[in-house]
């Protein structure tokens, strides 16, 4: 779905992404992890092609991303940033409805009626109750739930998250990556995330991109990735690795440096 080669990115002169070279494979929830300012965001923008690269390719979907064109691929590709949300004055169903543009014509209209999938979207989120309320009277997990669902509305095959679950409580966070994951399993789906939580992380991602200043410093599956002197050696603490007890996945518990 996404082939990344020597891929290099520099903004005034300072390299923030430096030879990058992986790919996602199509029907995988793939991961971006690293610290503060490591080019997680940067990457991102990059691959959903708001920015190009200075030197080496990035083909989407066989394509090389810069020959796409903007409108085809909002059809198949979909980015959930932060504070991605319309001025307030719009209720919860007009802002998903919102996430139709790619398919109306110059009028604002659809060919066939969205309103099953529109429906079934905000079904899926926990949005029926909420959908004629405004934004501004909304929580901010709530409206990081609307937030996704105006993305899911596009119907992408590939989709875009940069750091999700901020702001939400961990039965939203959760939730939303189940609700993610769902999706992207049922239908064979693509999902590339920015995530921060390395937990969430090794508990959703088939594979994780580990960052460190703008270098590659690994590409595996969860256990591979996160060990703990990989972490000690990119984020500066010594963390404990145990595996979970469900999920057989690796968990990382913090230890603080207190007297
Ligand atoms: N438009 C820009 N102009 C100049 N420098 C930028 C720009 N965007 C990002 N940077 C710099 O590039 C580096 C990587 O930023 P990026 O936002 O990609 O990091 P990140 O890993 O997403 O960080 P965070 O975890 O803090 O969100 C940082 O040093 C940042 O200051």
């Amino acid at each position: 779905m996404i082939q990344v080669s020597d891929l290099w990115k520099s903004y005034g002169g300072q390299p923030v992404l430096q030879r990058l070279h992986f790919e996602v494979k199509k029907g995988e929830f793939f991961g971006i992890i690293g610290p503060n300012g490591s080019g997680k965001s940067t990457l991102l923008k990059l691959l959903s092609a708001i920015e190009s690269p200075d030197s080496g390719n990035i083909y989407l979907d066989g394509k090389p991303a810069v020959r796409i064109k903007p409108k085809e691929l909002a059809t198949w590709l979909a980015v959930l940033q932060q504070e991605t949300l319309p001025p307030v004055g719009f209720t919860v169903r007009e802002v998903v409805e919102m996430g139709r543009f790619p398919y109306q014509n110059w009028l604002g209209t659809e060919k066939d009626d969205a309103g099953a999938v529109i429906d079934e979207i905000l079904s899926t989120l926990g949005l029926n109750a909420l959908q004629d309320r405004t934004l501004d009277k909304l929580s901010g997990g709530e409206k990081q739930r609307v937030a996704l669902a105006k993305v899911m509305a596009q119907q992408p095959r590939l989709l875009l998250l940069d750091e999700p679950t901020t702001f939400l409580d961990i039965g939203y966070q959760i939730q939303l990556l189940d609700a993610v994951h769902r999706w992207q399993r049922s239908e064979n789906n693509t999902v590339v995330a920015v995530l921060h939580d390395l937990n969430l992380a090794s508990l959703y991602c088939d594979r994780i991109l580990l960052l460190d200043q703008g270098r590659q410093m690994g590409v595996g599956l969860p256990r591979q990735i996160l060990q703990a002197e990989m972490i000690d050696k990119v984020y500066g603490v010594t963390p404990i690795v145990l595996e979970h007890p469900v999920h057989h996945l690796p968990q990382i518990m913090l230890q603080s440096r207190r007297e």
